[in-house]
Protein backbone atom coordinates (compact mmCIF):
# COMPACT_ATOMS: atom_id res chain seq x y z
CA UNK A 1 0.00 0.00 0.00
CA UNK A 2 2.93 2.71 1.24
CA UNK A 3 4.45 1.85 -2.13
CA UNK A 4 1.43 2.22 -4.19
CA UNK A 5 0.49 5.77 -2.39
CA UNK A 6 4.37 6.65 -3.21
CA UNK A 7 5.18 4.91 -6.67
CA UNK A 8 1.68 6.78 -8.25
CA UNK A 9 2.78 10.51 -7.86
CA UNK A 10 6.43 9.36 -8.18
CA UNK A 11 5.36 8.27 -12.02
CA UNK A 12 2.91 10.96 -12.90
CA UNK A 13 5.58 13.24 -11.30
CA UNK A 14 8.11 10.96 -14.19
CA UNK A 15 5.54 11.48 -16.81
CA UNK A 16 4.89 15.35 -16.31
CA UNK A 17 9.12 15.86 -16.44
CA UNK A 18 9.14 13.58 -19.41
CA UNK A 19 6.08 15.57 -21.00
CA UNK A 20 7.67 18.58 -20.38
CA UNK A 21 11.26 18.18 -22.02
CA UNK A 22 9.44 16.06 -24.71
CA UNK A 23 7.10 19.48 -25.29
CA UNK A 24 9.89 21.65 -26.13
CA UNK A 25 11.15 19.65 -29.21
CA UNK A 26 7.25 18.80 -30.15
CA UNK A 27 4.58 20.43 -29.85
CA UNK A 28 2.60 17.20 -27.56
CA UNK A 29 -0.86 18.82 -28.23
CA UNK A 30 -0.78 19.87 -31.65
CA UNK A 31 0.91 16.25 -32.61
CA UNK A 32 3.69 18.50 -34.07
CA UNK A 33 7.66 18.57 -34.12
CA UNK A 34 8.17 22.55 -33.06
CA UNK A 35 10.31 24.66 -35.05
CA UNK A 36 13.56 25.97 -33.66
CA UNK A 37 15.64 28.54 -34.42
CA UNK A 38 19.32 27.58 -36.25
CA UNK A 39 20.96 29.83 -33.86
CA UNK A 40 19.48 28.09 -31.07
CA UNK A 41 18.10 31.23 -29.47
CA UNK A 42 14.82 30.95 -28.38
CA UNK A 43 12.03 30.87 -31.63
CA UNK A 44 10.06 34.42 -30.16
CA UNK A 45 13.25 36.32 -30.78
CA UNK A 46 13.11 35.46 -34.21
CA UNK A 47 9.20 35.45 -35.17
CA UNK A 48 5.90 35.46 -33.49
CA UNK A 49 4.54 32.69 -32.22
CA UNK A 50 0.65 32.75 -32.60
CA UNK A 51 -1.18 31.55 -29.13
CA UNK A 52 -4.12 29.39 -30.18
CA UNK A 53 -7.67 29.80 -28.95
CA UNK A 54 -7.23 26.46 -27.32
CA UNK A 55 -4.87 24.77 -25.84
CA UNK A 56 -3.94 22.50 -29.04
CA UNK A 57 -2.35 24.70 -30.90
CA UNK A 58 -4.02 26.36 -34.13
CA UNK A 59 -5.83 23.42 -34.64
CA UNK A 60 -9.26 24.69 -33.90
CA UNK A 61 -8.73 28.57 -34.60
CA UNK A 62 -10.05 27.98 -38.05
CA UNK A 63 -13.38 26.00 -37.78
CA UNK A 64 -16.60 27.37 -39.42
CA UNK A 65 -15.00 29.78 -40.66
CA UNK A 66 -16.42 31.80 -44.11
CA UNK A 67 -14.48 33.14 -47.00
CA UNK A 68 -14.16 36.71 -45.28
CA UNK A 69 -13.75 35.79 -41.68
CA UNK A 70 -10.62 33.79 -43.32
CA UNK A 71 -9.43 36.70 -44.39
CA UNK A 72 -9.89 38.86 -41.47
CA UNK A 73 -8.29 36.31 -39.31
CA UNK A 74 -5.44 36.67 -41.58
CA UNK A 75 -5.25 40.63 -41.54
CA UNK A 76 -5.70 40.08 -37.99
CA UNK A 77 -2.91 37.96 -37.30
CA UNK A 78 -0.57 40.09 -38.92
CA UNK A 79 -1.52 42.95 -37.29
CA UNK A 80 -0.83 41.16 -34.15
CA UNK A 81 2.43 39.66 -35.69
CA UNK A 82 3.52 43.61 -35.59
CA UNK A 83 5.44 43.44 -38.92
CA UNK A 84 7.09 40.17 -38.04
CA UNK A 85 6.98 36.50 -39.60
CA UNK A 86 4.69 34.49 -37.75
CA UNK A 87 3.97 30.47 -36.98
CA UNK A 88 0.85 28.17 -36.34
CA UNK A 89 1.21 25.44 -35.07
CA UNK A 90 -1.95 23.93 -37.40
CA UNK A 91 -3.14 19.86 -37.74
CA UNK A 92 0.06 18.19 -36.71
CA UNK A 93 2.06 20.63 -38.83
CA UNK A 94 3.87 23.78 -37.97
CA UNK A 95 2.59 26.90 -40.54
CA UNK A 96 4.75 29.60 -40.99
CA UNK A 97 3.71 32.65 -42.42
CA UNK A 98 5.66 34.90 -44.34
CA UNK A 99 4.53 38.48 -44.52
CA UNK A 100 8.10 40.26 -45.22
CA UNK A 101 9.32 40.52 -48.86
CA UNK A 102 13.18 40.09 -47.20
CA UNK A 103 12.21 36.76 -45.83
CA UNK A 104 9.79 35.99 -49.00
CA UNK A 105 12.88 36.28 -50.88
CA UNK A 106 14.65 33.31 -49.78
CA UNK A 107 11.87 31.09 -50.62
CA UNK A 108 10.66 32.18 -53.85
CA UNK A 109 14.70 31.96 -54.67
CA UNK A 110 14.78 28.43 -53.42
CA UNK A 111 15.49 25.38 -55.90
CA UNK A 112 14.46 22.86 -52.58
CA UNK A 113 10.95 24.92 -51.78
CA UNK A 114 9.04 24.16 -55.11
CA UNK A 115 5.97 21.97 -53.83
CA UNK A 116 2.91 22.87 -52.84
CA UNK A 117 1.68 22.88 -49.53
CA UNK A 118 -1.81 21.18 -48.51
CA UNK A 119 -4.65 23.86 -49.65
CA UNK A 120 -3.56 22.76 -53.01
CA UNK A 121 -5.13 18.99 -52.13
CA UNK A 122 -8.15 20.59 -52.45
CA UNK A 123 -7.46 21.82 -56.08
CA UNK A 124 -6.54 18.17 -57.14
CA UNK A 125 -10.07 16.50 -57.78
CA UNK A 126 -10.22 19.06 -60.15
CA UNK A 127 -6.53 19.89 -61.97
CA UNK A 128 -5.24 16.67 -61.20
CA UNK A 129 -0.95 16.78 -61.24
CA UNK A 130 -0.98 20.05 -63.80
CA UNK A 131 1.37 22.76 -63.68
CA UNK A 132 0.14 24.62 -60.59
CA UNK A 133 -0.16 21.44 -58.56
CA UNK A 134 2.52 19.14 -59.67
CA UNK A 135 6.25 18.74 -58.41
CA UNK A 136 9.55 17.50 -59.25
CA UNK A 137 10.44 16.30 -62.45
CA UNK A 138 7.18 16.34 -63.93
CA UNK A 139 6.85 19.92 -62.80
CA UNK A 140 10.16 20.83 -64.76
CA UNK A 141 8.98 18.81 -67.68
CA UNK A 142 6.02 20.38 -67.79
CA UNK A 143 6.81 23.81 -67.53
CA UNK A 144 9.81 23.54 -70.44
CA UNK A 145 7.10 22.04 -72.74
CA UNK A 146 4.74 24.78 -72.27
CA UNK A 147 7.02 27.80 -72.15
CA UNK A 148 7.06 28.63 -75.52
CA UNK A 149 2.77 28.40 -75.22
CA UNK A 150 3.48 31.81 -73.96
CA UNK A 151 6.28 32.85 -76.46
CA UNK A 152 6.02 36.63 -77.48
CA UNK A 153 4.39 35.62 -81.32
CA UNK A 154 2.13 33.09 -79.62
CA UNK A 155 0.70 36.18 -77.49
CA UNK A 156 0.51 38.32 -81.00
CA UNK A 157 -2.14 35.92 -82.34
CA UNK A 158 -3.95 35.61 -78.85
CA UNK A 159 -3.94 39.43 -79.41
CA UNK A 160 -6.82 39.34 -81.87
CA UNK A 161 -9.30 36.89 -80.01
CA UNK A 162 -8.96 39.45 -76.75
CA UNK A 163 -9.92 41.94 -79.42
CA UNK A 164 -13.11 39.82 -80.52
CA UNK A 165 -13.77 39.34 -77.18
CA UNK A 166 -13.59 43.01 -76.28
CA UNK A 167 -16.01 44.14 -79.40
CA UNK A 168 -18.59 41.67 -78.39
CA UNK A 169 -18.66 43.17 -74.19
CA UNK A 170 -18.12 46.64 -75.54
CA UNK A 171 -21.70 46.26 -77.57
CA UNK A 172 -23.36 44.79 -73.86
CA UNK A 173 -21.71 47.67 -72.11
CA UNK A 174 -23.42 50.14 -74.49
CA UNK A 175 -26.70 48.60 -74.02
CA UNK A 176 -25.84 49.21 -70.57
CA UNK A 177 -25.56 52.92 -70.35
CA UNK A 178 -29.22 53.18 -70.40
CA UNK A 179 -29.32 51.25 -67.25
CA UNK A 180 -28.60 52.71 -63.42
CA UNK A 181 -25.59 50.49 -62.99
CA UNK A 182 -23.98 48.08 -64.35
CA UNK A 183 -22.60 44.62 -62.46
CA UNK A 184 -19.25 44.46 -63.31
CA UNK A 185 -19.59 40.42 -61.71
CA UNK A 186 -22.32 39.75 -64.12
CA UNK A 187 -20.40 40.68 -67.29
CA UNK A 188 -16.18 40.67 -66.48
CA UNK A 189 -16.22 36.90 -65.68
CA UNK A 190 -18.02 35.99 -69.05
CA UNK A 191 -14.97 38.21 -71.12
CA UNK A 192 -11.88 36.34 -69.40
CA UNK A 193 -13.60 32.67 -69.65
CA UNK A 194 -14.08 33.28 -73.28
CA UNK A 195 -10.61 34.48 -73.87
CA UNK A 196 -9.09 31.39 -72.00
CA UNK A 197 -11.23 28.79 -73.76
CA UNK A 198 -10.80 30.06 -76.93
CA UNK A 199 -6.29 30.47 -76.06
CA UNK A 200 -6.55 27.26 -74.22
CA UNK A 201 -8.57 25.15 -75.85
CA UNK A 202 -9.36 27.12 -79.19
CA UNK A 203 -13.00 26.81 -79.11
CA UNK A 204 -15.64 29.69 -78.65
CA UNK A 205 -17.44 29.15 -75.43
CA UNK A 206 -20.52 31.27 -76.39
CA UNK A 207 -21.00 28.98 -79.74
CA UNK A 208 -21.44 25.81 -77.82
CA UNK A 209 -24.48 24.62 -76.66
CA UNK A 210 -22.83 23.25 -73.48
CA UNK A 211 -20.66 26.47 -72.77
CA UNK A 212 -23.33 27.50 -69.89
CA UNK A 213 -23.21 24.13 -68.52
CA UNK A 214 -19.49 24.20 -68.60
CA UNK A 215 -19.52 27.96 -67.23
CA UNK A 216 -21.35 26.82 -64.64
CA UNK A 217 -20.05 23.78 -63.65
CA UNK A 218 -17.03 26.05 -62.71
CA UNK A 219 -18.50 27.82 -60.42
CA UNK A 220 -20.15 25.20 -58.22
CA UNK A 221 -16.39 23.27 -58.23
CA UNK A 222 -15.33 26.96 -56.87
CA UNK A 223 -18.23 26.94 -54.41
CA UNK A 224 -17.22 23.16 -53.07
CA UNK A 225 -13.54 23.83 -52.70
CA UNK A 226 -14.44 26.80 -50.96
CA UNK A 227 -16.64 25.05 -48.16
CA UNK A 228 -13.33 23.06 -47.86
CA UNK A 229 -11.34 25.86 -47.24
CA UNK A 230 -13.32 27.46 -44.91
CA UNK A 231 -13.19 24.22 -42.45
CA UNK A 232 -9.87 22.50 -42.12
CA UNK A 233 -12.27 19.17 -41.00
CA UNK A 234 -13.06 18.96 -44.63
CA UNK A 235 -9.79 19.16 -45.66
CA UNK A 236 -9.75 15.24 -44.97
CA UNK A 237 -11.28 13.45 -47.84
CA UNK A 238 -13.40 11.10 -45.05
CA UNK A 239 -14.81 13.74 -43.07
CA UNK A 240 -15.44 15.50 -47.15
CA UNK A 241 -17.44 12.20 -47.82
CA UNK A 242 -19.55 12.13 -45.17
CA UNK A 243 -20.29 15.79 -44.36
CA UNK A 244 -19.56 17.95 -47.29
CA UNK A 245 -20.96 18.73 -50.93
CA UNK A 246 -19.07 15.63 -52.28
CA UNK A 247 -21.93 14.52 -54.59
CA UNK A 248 -22.23 17.74 -56.23
CA UNK A 249 -18.66 17.87 -56.56
CA UNK A 250 -18.19 14.92 -58.30
CA UNK A 251 -20.68 15.75 -60.70
CA UNK A 252 -19.81 19.33 -61.59
CA UNK A 253 -16.38 17.64 -61.50
CA UNK A 254 -17.77 15.41 -64.27
CA UNK A 255 -19.14 18.17 -66.30
CA UNK A 256 -15.77 19.98 -66.70
CA UNK A 257 -13.81 17.01 -66.91
CA UNK A 258 -16.12 15.85 -69.48
CA UNK A 259 -15.94 18.94 -72.03
CA UNK A 260 -12.47 19.35 -71.80
CA UNK A 261 -11.77 15.98 -72.63
CA UNK A 262 -14.15 16.20 -75.54
CA UNK A 263 -12.25 18.85 -76.99
CA UNK A 264 -8.88 17.55 -76.73
CA UNK A 265 -9.98 14.11 -78.05
CA UNK A 266 -11.85 16.47 -81.36
CA UNK A 267 -8.62 18.61 -81.82
CA UNK A 268 -6.09 15.13 -81.15
CA UNK A 269 -8.16 13.69 -84.44
CA UNK A 270 -7.46 17.25 -86.36
CA UNK A 271 -3.99 16.92 -84.89
CA UNK A 272 -3.50 14.12 -86.48
CA UNK A 273 -4.91 14.73 -89.45
CA UNK A 274 -2.75 17.43 -89.90
CA UNK A 275 -5.49 19.72 -90.33
CA UNK A 276 -4.79 22.14 -87.93
CA UNK A 277 -4.56 25.70 -89.74
CA UNK A 278 -7.81 23.91 -91.59
CA UNK A 279 -11.57 24.83 -90.92
CA UNK A 280 -13.50 23.87 -87.67
CA UNK A 281 -16.73 22.63 -87.48
CA UNK A 282 -18.26 25.94 -87.86
CA UNK A 283 -16.45 27.13 -90.97
CA UNK A 284 -13.71 29.62 -89.62
CA UNK A 285 -9.88 28.88 -89.85
CA UNK A 286 -8.41 27.22 -86.68
CA UNK A 287 -6.26 28.91 -85.12
CA UNK A 288 -3.31 28.31 -82.66
CA UNK A 289 -4.47 27.17 -79.18
CA UNK A 290 -2.12 26.34 -76.43
CA UNK A 291 -3.52 22.85 -76.39
CA UNK A 292 -1.51 22.26 -79.50
CA UNK A 293 1.30 22.57 -77.65
CA UNK A 294 0.06 19.60 -75.64
CA UNK A 295 -1.01 17.53 -78.95
CA UNK A 296 2.87 18.45 -80.14
CA UNK A 297 3.94 17.28 -76.90
CA UNK A 298 2.00 14.15 -76.54
CA UNK A 299 3.04 13.35 -79.84
CA UNK A 300 6.75 13.18 -78.91
CA UNK A 301 5.88 10.66 -75.61
CA UNK A 302 6.48 13.77 -73.39
CA UNK A 303 2.31 13.48 -71.96
CA UNK A 304 -0.65 11.79 -72.13
CA UNK A 305 -4.16 12.26 -72.56
CA UNK A 306 -4.49 12.61 -68.51
CA UNK A 307 -1.42 15.06 -68.34
CA UNK A 308 -2.64 16.92 -71.12
CA UNK A 309 -6.77 17.26 -69.66
CA UNK A 310 -4.81 18.19 -66.09
CA UNK A 311 -2.65 21.04 -68.35
CA UNK A 312 -6.07 22.35 -69.69
CA UNK A 313 -8.06 22.27 -66.98
CA UNK A 314 -5.40 23.85 -65.06
CA UNK A 315 -5.07 27.01 -68.03
CA UNK A 316 -9.03 27.60 -67.50
CA UNK A 317 -9.03 27.77 -63.60
CA UNK A 318 -5.49 29.62 -63.34
CA UNK A 319 -6.56 32.01 -66.70
CA UNK A 320 -10.39 32.71 -65.96
CA UNK A 321 -11.08 34.47 -62.24
CA UNK A 322 -7.64 35.79 -61.35
CA UNK A 323 -7.92 38.07 -64.42
CA UNK A 324 -11.03 38.88 -64.13
CA UNK A 325 -10.89 39.63 -60.61
CA UNK A 326 -8.02 42.00 -61.49
CA UNK A 327 -9.96 43.93 -63.94
CA UNK A 328 -13.07 44.07 -61.38
CA UNK A 329 -11.08 45.96 -58.85
CA UNK A 330 -9.08 48.03 -61.56
CA UNK A 331 -12.20 48.95 -62.86
CA UNK A 332 -13.69 50.09 -59.63
CA UNK A 333 -10.74 51.73 -58.62
CA UNK A 334 -10.80 53.86 -62.08
CA UNK A 335 -14.63 54.83 -61.15
CA UNK A 336 -13.03 55.83 -57.46
CA UNK A 337 -10.24 58.07 -58.90
CA UNK A 338 -11.42 60.34 -61.95
CA UNK A 339 -8.26 61.95 -61.78
CA UNK A 340 -6.15 58.57 -62.53
CA UNK A 341 -8.86 57.74 -64.96
CA UNK A 342 -8.88 60.83 -66.94
CA UNK A 343 -4.92 60.31 -67.30
CA UNK A 344 -4.99 56.82 -68.62
CA UNK A 345 -7.96 58.39 -70.80
CA UNK A 346 -4.89 60.49 -72.30
CA UNK A 347 -2.87 58.03 -72.49
CA UNK A 348 -5.18 55.65 -74.53
CA UNK A 349 -6.57 58.10 -76.92
CA UNK A 350 -3.19 58.24 -78.11
CA UNK A 351 -3.87 54.53 -79.41
CA UNK A 352 -4.76 54.48 -83.47
CA UNK A 353 -8.61 55.05 -83.50
CA UNK A 354 -8.94 51.70 -85.75
CA UNK A 355 -8.54 49.16 -82.81
CA UNK A 356 -8.07 45.75 -84.97
CA UNK A 357 -4.39 47.97 -86.07
CA UNK A 358 -3.12 48.25 -82.43
CA UNK A 359 -0.31 46.04 -82.10
CA UNK A 360 1.06 44.03 -78.76
CA UNK A 361 4.27 46.52 -78.38
CA UNK A 362 1.84 49.65 -78.57
CA UNK A 363 -0.65 47.80 -75.76
CA UNK A 364 2.98 47.59 -73.93
CA UNK A 365 3.96 50.98 -74.39
CA UNK A 366 0.81 52.38 -72.10
CA UNK A 367 3.08 52.91 -69.13
CA UNK A 368 0.59 55.09 -67.06
CA UNK A 369 -2.47 51.78 -67.31
CA UNK A 370 0.33 49.27 -66.71
CA UNK A 371 0.95 51.57 -63.25
CA UNK A 372 -2.66 51.41 -62.31
CA UNK A 373 -2.98 47.67 -63.54
CA UNK A 374 -0.34 47.27 -60.58
CA UNK A 375 -1.14 49.17 -58.12
CA UNK A 376 -4.42 47.33 -58.58
CA UNK A 377 -2.85 44.29 -58.20
CA UNK A 378 -0.98 45.24 -55.41
CA UNK A 379 -3.86 46.52 -52.80
CA UNK A 380 -5.85 43.40 -54.28
CA UNK A 381 -4.09 40.45 -55.52
CA UNK A 382 -6.15 38.15 -57.38
CA UNK A 383 -4.18 35.25 -55.22
CA UNK A 384 -3.35 37.03 -51.48
CA UNK A 385 -1.20 34.18 -50.90
CA UNK A 386 0.24 31.15 -51.91
CA UNK A 387 1.60 27.84 -50.05
CA UNK A 388 4.35 25.64 -49.98
CA UNK A 389 5.85 22.88 -48.38
CA UNK A 390 9.16 21.48 -46.16
CA UNK A 391 9.29 17.98 -48.47
CA UNK A 392 12.90 16.99 -45.63
CA UNK A 393 13.98 19.22 -43.03
CA UNK A 394 15.28 22.30 -43.96
CA UNK A 395 16.40 25.42 -42.91
CA UNK A 396 14.53 28.28 -44.06
CA UNK A 397 15.09 32.31 -42.86
CA UNK A 398 17.38 31.07 -39.93
CA UNK A 399 14.49 28.65 -38.84
CA UNK A 400 14.97 24.70 -38.64
CA UNK A 401 11.84 23.44 -40.05
CA UNK A 402 10.54 19.62 -39.58
CA UNK A 403 10.04 17.96 -42.63
CA UNK A 404 6.26 18.62 -43.27
CA UNK A 405 6.53 22.32 -42.57
CA UNK A 406 3.75 24.71 -44.56
CA UNK A 407 5.18 28.03 -45.26
CA UNK A 408 2.64 30.59 -46.39
CA UNK A 409 3.13 33.71 -48.58
CA UNK A 410 0.94 36.18 -47.99
CA UNK A 411 1.27 38.39 -51.07
CA UNK A 412 -1.56 40.56 -49.88
CA UNK A 413 0.50 41.56 -46.50
CA UNK A 414 3.76 41.88 -48.49
CA UNK A 415 2.53 44.15 -50.31
CA UNK A 416 0.95 46.34 -47.78
CA UNK A 417 4.45 46.34 -45.96
CA UNK A 418 4.24 50.32 -45.17
CA UNK A 419 8.13 50.07 -45.37
CA UNK A 420 8.05 49.30 -49.02
CA UNK A 421 4.91 50.83 -50.49
CA UNK A 422 4.44 54.10 -47.70
CA UNK A 423 0.36 55.13 -47.17
CA UNK A 424 -0.26 51.12 -48.48
CA UNK A 425 -4.03 51.87 -47.93
CA UNK A 426 -4.18 54.76 -50.61
CA UNK A 427 -4.41 54.07 -54.27
CA UNK A 428 -1.22 55.70 -55.76
CA UNK A 429 0.22 53.89 -59.32
CA UNK A 430 2.36 56.54 -59.47
CA UNK A 431 4.39 54.35 -56.94
CA UNK A 432 4.87 51.78 -60.06
CA UNK A 433 6.53 54.62 -62.87
CA UNK A 434 10.15 54.13 -63.13
CA UNK A 435 11.77 56.60 -61.49
CA UNK A 436 10.24 55.65 -58.01
CA UNK A 437 10.51 52.03 -58.22
CA UNK A 438 14.24 52.18 -58.07
CA UNK A 439 15.12 51.52 -54.97
CA UNK A 440 12.08 49.08 -54.20
CA UNK A 441 13.10 45.79 -52.77
CA UNK A 442 12.86 43.15 -55.81
CA UNK A 443 10.35 41.02 -54.10
CA UNK A 444 8.13 43.59 -52.43
CA UNK A 445 5.37 43.77 -55.72
CA UNK A 446 4.72 40.53 -55.85
CA UNK A 447 0.88 39.21 -57.30
CA UNK A 448 2.15 36.85 -59.97
CA UNK A 449 4.88 35.18 -57.56
CA UNK A 450 8.32 35.10 -58.48
CA UNK A 451 11.17 32.57 -58.55
CA UNK A 452 11.14 29.48 -61.02
CA UNK A 453 7.42 28.31 -59.95
CA UNK A 454 5.94 32.39 -60.75
CA UNK A 455 2.76 33.03 -62.81
CA UNK A 456 3.53 31.53 -66.49
CA UNK A 457 0.71 33.57 -67.65
CA UNK A 458 1.67 36.91 -66.37
CA UNK A 459 2.26 38.87 -69.88
CA UNK A 460 -1.05 37.03 -71.19
CA UNK A 461 -3.34 38.25 -68.65
CA UNK A 462 -1.84 41.75 -68.64
CA UNK A 463 -2.45 42.14 -72.00
CA UNK A 464 -5.91 40.98 -71.88
CA UNK A 465 -6.75 43.53 -69.16
CA UNK A 466 -5.16 46.29 -71.16
CA UNK A 467 -7.00 45.79 -74.35
CA UNK A 468 -10.32 45.78 -72.26
CA UNK A 469 -9.58 48.31 -70.10
CA UNK A 470 -8.24 50.71 -72.94
CA UNK A 471 -11.62 49.77 -74.98
CA UNK A 472 -13.99 50.65 -71.86
CA UNK A 473 -11.74 53.99 -71.16
CA UNK A 474 -12.23 55.00 -74.98
CA UNK A 475 -16.21 54.47 -75.06
CA UNK A 476 -16.95 55.25 -71.54
CA UNK A 477 -16.90 57.26 -68.52
CA UNK A 478 -16.91 55.06 -65.76
CA UNK A 479 -18.61 56.61 -62.69
CA UNK A 480 -18.67 55.28 -59.37
CA UNK A 481 -21.89 53.04 -58.04
CA UNK A 482 -20.48 50.88 -55.16
CA UNK A 483 -18.16 52.85 -53.09
CA UNK A 484 -15.01 51.75 -51.55
CA UNK A 485 -16.64 51.31 -47.59
CA UNK A 486 -19.62 49.00 -48.84
CA UNK A 487 -17.09 46.27 -49.52
CA UNK A 488 -16.58 42.91 -47.54
CA UNK A 489 -13.29 41.01 -48.91
CA UNK A 490 -13.57 37.67 -49.29
CA UNK A 491 -10.40 34.92 -49.35
CA UNK A 492 -11.62 32.99 -51.78
CA UNK A 493 -9.82 30.71 -54.45
CA UNK A 494 -8.69 34.10 -55.35
CA UNK A 495 -9.40 37.64 -53.61
CA UNK A 496 -13.27 38.51 -54.23
CA UNK A 497 -15.60 40.67 -52.62
CA UNK A 498 -18.98 40.09 -50.91
CA UNK A 499 -21.15 42.18 -52.52
CA UNK A 500 -21.51 42.45 -56.17
CA UNK A 501 -19.26 45.31 -57.57
CA UNK A 502 -21.22 48.35 -59.50
CA UNK A 503 -20.25 50.80 -61.76
CA UNK A 504 -21.95 53.94 -64.21
CA UNK A 505 -21.36 53.98 -67.53
CA UNK A 506 -21.71 56.78 -69.40
CA UNK A 507 -21.02 57.04 -73.40
CA UNK A 508 -18.13 59.06 -73.97
CA UNK A 509 -18.96 61.48 -76.86
CA UNK A 510 -16.87 62.06 -80.19
C1 LIG B 1 -4.09 38.81 -63.01
C2 LIG B 1 -3.97 37.57 -63.39
C3 LIG B 1 -3.13 36.52 -62.71
C4 LIG B 1 -2.56 36.53 -61.48
C5 LIG B 1 -2.62 37.61 -60.42
C6 LIG B 1 -1.86 35.27 -61.34
C7 LIG B 1 -1.12 34.91 -60.23
C8 LIG B 1 -0.43 33.72 -60.12
C9 LIG B 1 0.33 33.35 -58.96
C10 LIG B 1 0.48 34.18 -57.70
C11 LIG B 1 0.85 32.13 -59.21
C12 LIG B 1 1.71 31.29 -58.27
C13 LIG B 1 0.80 30.29 -57.63
C14 LIG B 1 1.47 29.47 -56.60
O1 LIG B 1 2.67 29.45 -56.44
O2 LIG B 1 0.72 28.78 -55.95
C15 LIG B 1 0.43 31.73 -60.53
C16 LIG B 1 0.78 30.53 -61.12
C17 LIG B 1 0.30 30.12 -62.34
N1 LIG B 1 -0.47 30.86 -63.21
FE1 LIG B 1 -1.14 32.74 -62.89
N2 LIG B 1 -2.03 34.54 -62.49
C18 LIG B 1 -2.78 35.27 -63.35
C19 LIG B 1 -3.15 34.90 -64.63
C20 LIG B 1 -2.83 33.71 -65.24
C21 LIG B 1 -3.20 33.35 -66.57
C22 LIG B 1 -3.98 34.24 -67.54
C23 LIG B 1 -2.74 32.08 -66.79
C24 LIG B 1 -2.85 31.20 -68.01
C25 LIG B 1 -3.20 31.58 -69.17
C26 LIG B 1 -2.06 31.66 -65.59
C27 LIG B 1 -1.46 30.44 -65.41
C28 LIG B 1 -0.74 30.09 -64.30
C29 LIG B 1 -0.12 28.78 -64.13
C30 LIG B 1 -0.18 27.62 -65.10
C31 LIG B 1 0.55 28.81 -62.90
C32 LIG B 1 1.39 27.71 -62.28
C33 LIG B 1 2.82 27.97 -62.69
C34 LIG B 1 3.82 26.96 -62.13
O3 LIG B 1 3.70 26.55 -60.98
O4 LIG B 1 4.74 26.65 -62.88
N3 LIG B 1 -2.13 32.68 -64.67
N4 LIG B 1 -0.36 32.72 -61.07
Amino acid sequence: MFELLLGVPLIVLLCCVLLRRLNRKYFVLSLCKRLQAEDGSPLESKIAVMPGRTRFGNNFDLLNFTPSTVFNFMRDSCANARGRNYLWYFFGSPMYNVIRAEEAEEIFQSTKLLTKNVVYDLLRPFLGEGLLTSTDQKWHARRKALTPAFHFNVLQSFLAIFKEECHKLVKVLHESVESEALVLNQVIPQFTLNNICETALGVKLDDMAEGFQYRESIHAIEAVILQRICNPFLYNSLYFYLYGDYRKHIDSLKIAHDFSSSIIERRRRDFKRKELGGVDDFGKKQRYAMLDTLLAAEADGQIDHQGICDEVNTFMFEGYDTTSTCLIFTLLMLALHEDVQERCLEEVSALPEDTDSISVFQFNELVFLECVIKESLRMFPSVPFIGRQCTEECVVNGLVMPRDTHINIHIYDIMRDPRHFPNPNAFQPERFLPENTVDRHPFAFVPFSAGQRNCIGQKFAILEIKVLLAAVLRNFKILPVTRFEDLTIENGIVLRTQQKVKVKLVQRVG
